[in-house]
Order: structure tokens, then sequence, then C-alpha cells
């Protein structure tokens, strides 16, 4: 069921919330967990398992340092209090790591950081390098200067983009219950442990998620769902456990070994060997995709802040739907475009809502009328000649006229990455790429958008 290569060492992501690590009253540090972690990494370390420890906390602890009862309700008070606690909480890191010689680095990451392709390849050698040298990278979102545009938003979320850019093959999310239940199991008695989940989709409509979080945290079980979609979708292992047990980590691992070694190949949880004689410790496995996204096309659909959209027709929708990975996007399936990009940034794919139950074409392909009032689309009071358009995204933006597509007439299938800035991209919307050369100069590309992944099909 799960893909590791079996008996070899792992590359693991540990996550440890906000609940796990200080005390929700009192904010005092949880020490006995915080030692535990510090032990199984270490034990992990030892039987030549990479590991990133992904910890919150930083607010937690800075609330214990300057004495407050509960988290600001304002960002900057939020961000000043992450300023005061990250350094306490990485001192005490080092400290219990130090006691048993193992090093760690600090990493502190934004969205920002990672959505251009650069700083995403060098937080990704950086971390990479970090393993490679036998330390433990301790990443945590680097709260002071994240606003809500680039913030993580959570430490899930976090953990699995970890995860997705190192190619881990577990991810674990440790937390203050020991897996997904089908309802809160402190209040409800018949809730039942979720084991296995293959479908995400169907496992939303199971769980009750309203529950339980903790006022600490960002996270609760809705956040581990999405970073485990996430990381399932990158091809990650992703666990939920509990963080008053990180030894079961081992467990876990070893478990899952042993299904392998009596079953490699099947992956369906249902076939495996009944004779396994090793218990199975208590957690929620949900299942990696067989066909991980690449990591290009994981890196567009969740790394990045999307800049703009880009408004296809129902036919290139179709199309892009049926491609597994990589899609690209010929001029001709583009209607428009909301907001301003330039060429290299990420892009939603979006569609037109349907009006009265059925989709409205738009009425024309710019090839027969050339930036004409359409549905949907109208020339605005910058209307002119098409501006200077350049290679590296630097229009002249006065000059463009902008369609009028808005963002509550459209719905997200998809994202990519943008070949061509956003008047560019207008300027050829509805045309055959052979047109691209004559209409802005030079082509790159006979694509406007690539790396596409479709994430709601027609
Ligand atoms: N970056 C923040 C943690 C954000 C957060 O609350 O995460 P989590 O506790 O995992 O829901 C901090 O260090 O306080």
């Amino acid at each position: 069921m799960v893909r590791t290569r079996q008996g070899s060492p792992c590359t693991i992501v540990i996550k440890l919330g906000t609940s796990s690590i200080v005390h929700e009253k009192t904010h005092q540090p949880l020490l006995s967990i915080l030692s535990s972690i510090v032990e199984t990494v270490v034990n992990l370390r030892s039987e030549g398992h990479k590991v990133v420890l992904v910890s919150s906390g930083a607010i937690g602890v800075g609330l214990q340092r300057m004495n407050l009862p509960s988290r600001p309700k304002s960002v900057s008070g939020k961000q000043a209090l992450a300023a005061i606690g990250q350094g306490r909480l990485i001192a005490l890191w080092d400290d219990l790591f130090g006691h048993l010689g193992q090093p760690i680095g600090q990493v502190l990451l934004t969205r920002g950081d990672i959505s251009d392709r650069t700083r995403y390849l060098n937080a990704v050698n950086t971390l990479q390098e970090l393993l490679s040298m036998g330390v433990v990278p301790i990443v945590n979102e680097n709260d002071t200067v994240s606003v809500s545009e680039i913030k993580f938003g959570d430490n899930d979320t976090l953990s699995a983009i970890t995860s997705s850019m190192i190619h881990a093959d577990y991810l674990f999310l440790l937390t203050d219950v020991d897996g997904l239940y089908t309802a809160n199991p402190r209040k409800d008695p018949s809730a039942k442990q979720i084991e296995t989940v293959t479908s995400i989709s169907a496992i939303r409509s199971q769980v009750s998620t309203s529950t339980l979080g903790s006022s600490l945290g960002t996270g609760g079980m809705e956040t581990k769902i999405i970073a485990a979609e996430i990381a399932t979708g990158a091809g990650v292992n992703t666990i939920i456990t509990s963080s008053k047990r990180p030894e079961n980590i081992f467990s876990i691992i070893e478990y899952y070994n042993a299904l392998k070694s009596t079953s490699p190949v099947d992956e369906d949880p249902s076939n495996a060997n009944p004779s396994i004689s090793l218990p199975r410790p208590p957690h929620t496995v949900f299942v990696p995709s067989s066909m991980p996204m690449r990591d290009l096309k994981s890196w567009t659909s969740h790394t990045l802040h999307p800049s703009g959209s880009v408004v296809i027709d129902s036919g290139a929708h179709r199309v892009l739907s049926k491609r597994e990975s990589g899609g690209r996007l010929l001029p001709a399936g583009v209607l428009g475009v909301i907001g301003a990009f330039a060429s290299g940034q990420a892009v939603r794919i979006v569609v037109r809502k349907p009006i009265n139950g059925s989709v409205v074409e738009v009425a024309s392909a710019q090839s027969t009328r050339p930036n004409s009032p359409t549905l949907f689309s109208a020339p605005l009071s910058r209307s002119g000649s098409s501006g200077d358009l350049t290679k590296d995204g630097t229009t002249d933006e006065t000059n463009i006229e902008i369609p009028e597509f808005k963002d509550e007439d459209v719905v997200e299938v998809g994202r990519g990455l943008a070949n061509y800035n956003f008047a560019q991209i207008l300027k050829v919307k509805g045309l055959n790429s052979s047109f691209l050369p004559q209409m802005l100069g030079y082509a790159d590309s006979e694509y406007v958008v690539e790396n596409i992944t479709i994430r709601l099909p027609p």
C-alpha cells in the first residue's frame, strides 16, 4: 500500500504542531514530548534515515516569554511574538539535540520565498545539502515577514510542501490525536479511527473536522487533510499519529516494510498478508498517488501564489483535462485574462461559470474580430494600441486593452506557468499559434501557458 524503497533508508519529514510544543494554557514548553521527538529523530538518523523537522511554536513560545494569555488578533502582534519566540524555540531544539550530538539547521520559509523558481531551487538545494551533511533541518514559517498573500498559514501545508520539495518517502503529521476519526473522539464515543485513506475527496464527506483544532495552532484536521492532498499528490506517504508517542514512527515504518515484504507489488491494503504479526500502531495513512506530480507541476500547483488568471474555453478545458501531466495551452483556447502577470509567473486556469445552467460561449475568436467586446470582455478606458510588447514581460501597460472578465464570473480549474505576459496573451487570444511571431515580434513557444495541472475537469 505505501510506497517506500523497502528496507532502504528513507527521507522523513516530521511535523509538530503548536499544541504538541507548548502547553495550551501556560505556554510552557512540553519538554517530555520535545525530548522524545529528539530521541526518535536521532534514532532514525542512526538507522540511516534523513529527517526534516517542521516545528511550529514560535508564537506560543513568544506568548510565554512575554507572559501573555493568548495570541494577539493583529498580524503585526503575531509577527512580533514569532520574532520573540523563534529564537528561543530554535535554541531549545539546539540544546536538546546538542545533548545527543546532533547538529541542526534553522530554515525559515515563506510562500513568497519559493514562488520564484530560482529561490525555490535554492531552498531545495539548501535542504538537500543540510541532509547530506547529516544535519536535521528545522523548518518553520518566517512569520515576521509573512503577509496573507505569501503565507502558508499553517505548518501542515508548509510540511507537505517541504516533503514534496525533497521527495520525502514519509510525512508524519504529529498531533494531539492519534489519527483521523469519523467524529471528534473527545466528544463522541462512537467515533471510529479511519485507518487508510485512498480517496481524499471521499474522506471529506465522512469526517467531521470542525472541532479537532486547538486554541493555539492554526491547523486542525481540515488543514491536515489539505496537507495530505498536497503530499500524496507528490507521492509522499502521509501519516497522522500522536505526538505523545513519537517512537511509533519507527513501528509504523517497520509495519509497512513488513507489509511490503509479504506483498511487494500489491498496493491494496485489503489484500495484505493476514499473517503479518506486527501490531498496527494507531495512525491514519493517506496512500500516495500512483502517478505523483512531477516536481515542477507540484511546485506550480501548491507553492506559487498565482499572479493572475487565464480564461480558457470549454474545448481547451476538455483537452487539458485529458492530459496526465504537463498540459500546455495554445492561444486558440484563450478567451481572456484577469489581472496582470509577467511571463514565467504562475497563473490560475479558469473557465466561465455557467449562466442560467448553461455555459454561454463567447461570441468570437479574435482572428475575426480582434480585441472586440464579447459577453465578458470589453475594452476599458485605456484601450488603444496594444502596447510595446517585449519578451521579458516589460510591456508598456499604459496602452493595453484590458477585457472585463471578473473573478466572480469564473471558476478556477487548474494552474500553470505563463510563457508570455498578460498583455501578450490578450493580444494573441483566440489565434492560431502560427500568428505569434507576427503579433508579438517573437515566439519562444507556441504555447501561452505550460505545466498545467487541471484539478477540476469539465
Ligand atoms: N509559524 C507559527 C505556527 C503556525 C501554526 O499555528 O501552526 P500549527 O500549530 O501547526 O497549526 C509558529 O511558529 O507559531
